[in-house]
């Protein structure tokens, strides 16, 4: 047989029809929905008359709208936000879709939510109307996003129109330094090959380092793959990933647990499969990173130099540099690191698991939150909030003077009404740094939790490494 790549296998395994060369039926095992994207789909299903497939294979959150206020229900104010989570409360209602709502105590952000509760699991296609599907891949789960079209088309077949992607192949060996992690790992590449540098692949990540890495960063890593322009990210499930799936997954270890190993351990990539594209990189080499600019691409290492587009031959690369300069008002050639900052954003379905909030709590504890800093956690769910509570981390960013707050998107996007001023300098934890992104002529500069937190303390991007020191 062919060697295939663990891409092409969970291709073949969901294959219903080959449509043409480029095209085929794809079966989806699980549709995660939300309140931003699903309001058409079930609209044009009413309109055709047509029902839900497998209402059971679907799930939906509301996480975008959601407000994040500290204590107190949840109530959604603004109108038209207001009715995007009613509307699915009703369409969940009437198709029999399982739903997290706005008063679960397991809400929270999509990409947080399924894979904590077992419903993700090697070797399944998960789609869903948002970019960041991709996170799944970290349990060796095909995910992608969809548009609002697209899930229609799901609700009423459970399959898909997908038009093949290619394979690509990033092997990372080597060890992280500390103070680093997965999120200045995936900052390092996406900086490296480009936001456009992985537009139409699915990216296997592989390697040593990667090996290394717990799942929770594996999440984080393959949750930016899609900032690189990835249709999908891949990691082969090795034991950790079963580990972490089957203590989260009851029904398997009963009665399925043998035949769902026989299956996961077919799943990578075989030793002579073809990758049409492949990179390397060493894990030593990375350093905190933090973007300067307006796309997650334009990134640097922390004790590095804002770039200087005079030095870029005259064309689009140097007036991209010169725009996104202007945008976030920096100087070219400026250090980025000593930079103030006025807001402290740690959340997101990148860096708000209990490992994010762990790490960025190591950071604060007992230190405070800088003069004239606007510091807040929100966790990415509720089960994150009520373990991170359970370890004591809500009083130690509490007693910092950062808000410990409710689950959702918030500020990441700033579609809930927590909205970054204009002209203010946010150090965030997400994975887009648009112009506009967390507030109109708001600033974002990404960087990883540790290093969100020690600007937090300092009121400045600081290098977390060296603040480590300067108090060991
Ligand atoms: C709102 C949604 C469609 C969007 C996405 O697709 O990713 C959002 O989650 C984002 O992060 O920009
Ligand atoms: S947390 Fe941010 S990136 Fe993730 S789904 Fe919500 S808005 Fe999108």
């Amino acid at each position: 047989m062919t060697p295939r790549t663990l891409y092409q296998k969970l291709v073949d395994s969901h294959t219903v029809a080959r449509l043409d060369e480029q095209h085929l039926l794809l079966f989806c095992d699980l549709h995660l929905m939300n309140e931003y994207t699903s309001p058409q789909a079930f609209a044009g299903l009413d309109e055709q008359g047509r029902g839900v497939a497998l209402p059971g294979q679907n799930l939906a959150v509301v996480s975008h709208v959601i407000p994040t206020e500290p204590v107190g229900r949840r109530v959604i104010h603004a109108q038209a936000p207001a009715l995007q989570a009613s509307r699915l409360k009703r369409n969940c209602e009437r198709h029999g879709i399982p739903l997290f709502d706005t008063d679960d105590p397991l809400q929270g952000i999509e990409h947080v939510v399924a894979p904590e509760h077992g419903m993700i699991r090697p070797g399944m296609v998960v789609i869903c109307g948002d970019s960041h599907t991709t996170t799944t891949g970290a349990l060796g789960a095909l995910g992608f996003g969809i548009g609002t079209s697209e899930v229609e088309q799901v609700l009423a077949t459970q399959t898909l129109v997908y038009r093949l992607a290619r394979d690509m192949r990033i092997r990372v060996d080597g060890r992280l330094p500390a103070g680093t992690t997965a999120k200045d790992l995936v900052l390092m590449i996406i900086g490296r090959i480009g936001a456009q540098g992985a537009r139409g692949f699915v990216v296997e990540f592989c390697g040593t380092a990667i090996d290394a890495l717990s799942i929770e960063a594996r999440f984080t890593l393959c949750n930016m793959a899609v900032e690189a322009g990835a249709r999908g990210a891949l990691i082969a499930p090795d034991e950790a990933a079963i580990d972490y799936v089957l203590q989260r997954a009851p029904d398997i270890r009963a009665a399925w647990q043998e035949p769902a190993l026989a299956h996961w351990a077919t799943l990578h990539s075989d030793a002579d499969a073809v990758f049409e594209v492949e990179h390397r990189f060493d894990a030593g080499d990375v350093a905190p990173h933090v973007t300067w600019g307006t796309s997650p691409d334009q990134v640097i290492a922390v004790d590095a130099q804002v770039p200087d587009p005079s030095t870029c031959p005259a064309g689009a690369a140097r007036r991209s540099i010169e725009q996104a300069l202007r945008y976030t008002g920096l100087a070219a050639g400026a250090p980025i690191e000593g930079l103030p900052v006025q807001h402290v954003f740690i959340g997101s379905c990148t860096n708000a698991r209990i490992e994010d909030l762990r790490a960025a709590a190591d950071v604060v504890r007992g230190r405070t939150v800088a003069t004239g800093v606007r510091a807040m956690v929100v966790p990415g769910s509720g089960a994150v909030k009520a373990q991170a509570e359970g370890e004591g981390l809500d009083r130690v960013f509490v007693a910092a003077g950062f808000e410990w707050r409710q689950p959702g998107c918030s500020m990441c996007l700033a579609m809930n009404g927590d909205v970054l001023p204009a002209g203010t300098r946010c150090a965030s934890t997400t994975n887009r740094n648009f112009e506009g992104r967390q507030g109109r002529a708001a600033i974002t500069h990404l960087m990883s939790p540790a290093m969100a937190a020690a600007a937090a303390v300092t009121g400045c991007i600081t290098d977390v490494r060296t603040l480590e020191s300067r108090h060991a």
